[in-house]
Formats: C-alpha cells, sequence, structure tokens
C-alpha cells in the first residue's frame, strides 16, 4: 500500500464513525444554514504572489512540526500577516489536524479558510462547509475520474472553490478536464514523500494561462517564492517553512513581501 492509500484508509474508518454519529442528510440540512462562503478568487487575484499559510502540526515525512496549541491565534498571525487564504489541515491520524482546528480558524479570521484533507465523499465537502470552509482540497491521485468531477461540482454548487492538487502530467489532464480553476502543483509525491520543486516548472507550461497556478509543499523561504514565481506561480502553500520556522509569523510577513516586491516576477494574467 503507497502512503497515500493508507492514508486514505484511515480517512474513511474516521468518515464512518462520523456517519453514523450525524447522517448525510441531517449533515447537509445544517451546512445549508452556515453563513454563505467567501469569495476566495478574488482573495487569490488580489495584485502579487500570494500566500496560502498552512496550519500543520506534523506530517508522515518530517513527524513532528510544532505543537500549536492554540491554532486560533495562529490563524491570526497569518491573517495580520497579510496571508490570502489560511489552509488547516484537518486529516487526524497522520497530519494531527481536526475539525475542531477548523472551527477554531474560522472562528478567529475573516479571510477564507481552506480545508486541507483527503476529501473522498460528497460527505467531507457538506462537512467542510458546515465547519466553515470557503475552498476544499481535491487530490487528483486520490479519486477515480468520475468521483474527481463529481465533487468539483459539489464543492462549486455550495459556492465554494476546490484547489485541485496534481503532481504529474497525466493528473494535469485528469483536473483540466474535470473543470479546474484553481490548479496546486505538490513537490511532494504522496507515494514516496520526496519533495521535488522542478515538478512545478515541468508542469506550469503545459496549464491553461486562466488557471490560477498555486505551488505547494517545499517553500523554505523568500528565494523558493520568487523562483516559483519566475515559473509562473500565482501564489505558494506553505506548512513546515511557518510553522517550524521558531516565527511564523515573521516568517510570513518575509515571503508577503517578496510575493509583492516590485521585481517579484508577475502571473502574464
Ligand atoms: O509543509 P510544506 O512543505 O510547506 O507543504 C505544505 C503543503 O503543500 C502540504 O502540507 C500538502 C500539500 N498537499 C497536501 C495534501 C495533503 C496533506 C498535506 C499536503
Amino acid at each position: 500500500m503507497s502512503v497515500l492509500e493508507d492514508i486514505v484508509a484511515g480517512v474513511r474508518e474516521d468518515l464512518a464513525v462520523r456517519e453514523s454519529a450525524l447522517p448525510f442528510d441531517e449533515l447537509k440540512a445544517r451546512a445549508a444554514k452556515a453563513p454563505a462562503p467567501r469569495d476566495v478568487m478574488a482573495a487569490l487575484r488580489e495584485s502579487g504572489i500570494g500566500v496560502i499559510a498552512e496550519v500543520k502540526r506534523r506530517s508522515p515525512s518530517k513527524g513532528d512540526l510544532a505543537p500549536i496549541a492554540d491554532p486560533a491565534s495562529l490563524a491570526k498571525d497569518y491573517e495580520d500577516g497579510g496571508a490570502r487564504v489560511i489552509s488547516v489541515l484537518t486529516e487526524q491520524r497522520r497530519f494531527g489536524g481536526s475539525l475542531a482546528d477548523l472551527d477554531a480558524v474560522r472562528a478567529a479570521v475573516d479571510i477564507p479558510v481552506l480545508r486541507k484533507d483527503f476529501i473522498v465523499s460528497p460527505y467531507q465537502v457538506h462537512e467542510a462547509r458546515l465547519h466553515g470552509a470557503d475552498m476544499v482540497l481535491l487530490i487528483v491521485a486520490a479519486l477515480e475520474q468520475n468521483a474527481l468531477a463529481a465533487l468539483l461540482d459539489r464543492v462549486e454548487s455550495l459556492g465554494m472553490t476546490a484547489l485541485v492538487e496534481i503532481h504529474n502530467a497525466e493528473e494535469a489532464d485528469r483536473a483540466l478536464e474535470a473543470g479546474a480553476q484553481v490548479i496546486g502543483v505538490n513537490a511532494r509525491n504522496l507515494h514516496t514523500l520526496e519533495v521535488d520543486r522542478d515538478v512545478f516548472s515541468r508542469l506550469a507550461p503545459g496549464l491553461p494561462f486562466e488557471v490560477f497556478k498555486v505551488a505547494e509543499s517545499g517553500v523554505r523561504g523568500p528565494g523558493d517564492l520568487m523562483s516559483y514565481a519566475g515559473q509562473g506561480a500565482d501564489a505558494v502553500l506553505v506548512g513546515e517553512g511557518l510553522v517550524a520556522s521558531g516565527d511564523p509569523k515573521g516568517a510570513l510577513v518575509k515571503l508577503v513581501t517578496a510575493g509583492s516586491h516590485p521585481a517579484c516576477p508577475r502571473p502574464s494574467r
């Protein structure tokens, strides 16, 4: 079993427990009453290279990164530091996240919030909405094409935006075929967990210019942001480089400053 398959198996087990506690119809009804989602595209399209800042306690590749006892205060720091969107990992077993983290972050900030998890079922999409998410991650490698297209439609029908994650050209084609408007190129291979920062430069030229491109993983500082910007990234998504820095807000401000600097390459759009 690959790491990804193993994670998804755990996610499905945890999902089954939640589904029996709160039936899908009831969940949908409650989610429909949640405050409307924020306009993620408007936030992403502000000028300069945006930073999506992640609340991430641990990862399968690096183990513990930071305890993050107070995700709300970290999120507030991210918002104050100029993040465009806050990504909250809600996967429990490997990343130490939870829906409670999503709730805490949602209550603390006004900017859009991304639920970062291994979404395999419509249940999780409505659940994201119920917990205040404006954006949802869909990992192409974890989904059959029909499921990917159906989940993307569902995310959009609820007024949210999907961040569709790819690792190779075949997944890029599948993401586009499904209608993705925001594509994240993950430098970390979810089968081997290795980071290859060149994946973005290989895949970005094949993506239509109107697709919003996010470079995910392995951003250590302003140099990596500038380099991704030069390769056509519209935004970067950063976890470890912030949470493990000892000064997440300071580290974020450096990235945001670089992303809005006149010398930073801009997307042609
Ligand atoms: O901590 P990093 O290297 O900055 O990476 C952040 C983010 O890209 C990473 O957490 C991630 C990207 N795609 C994912 C899918 C599931 C879980 C986590 C991820």
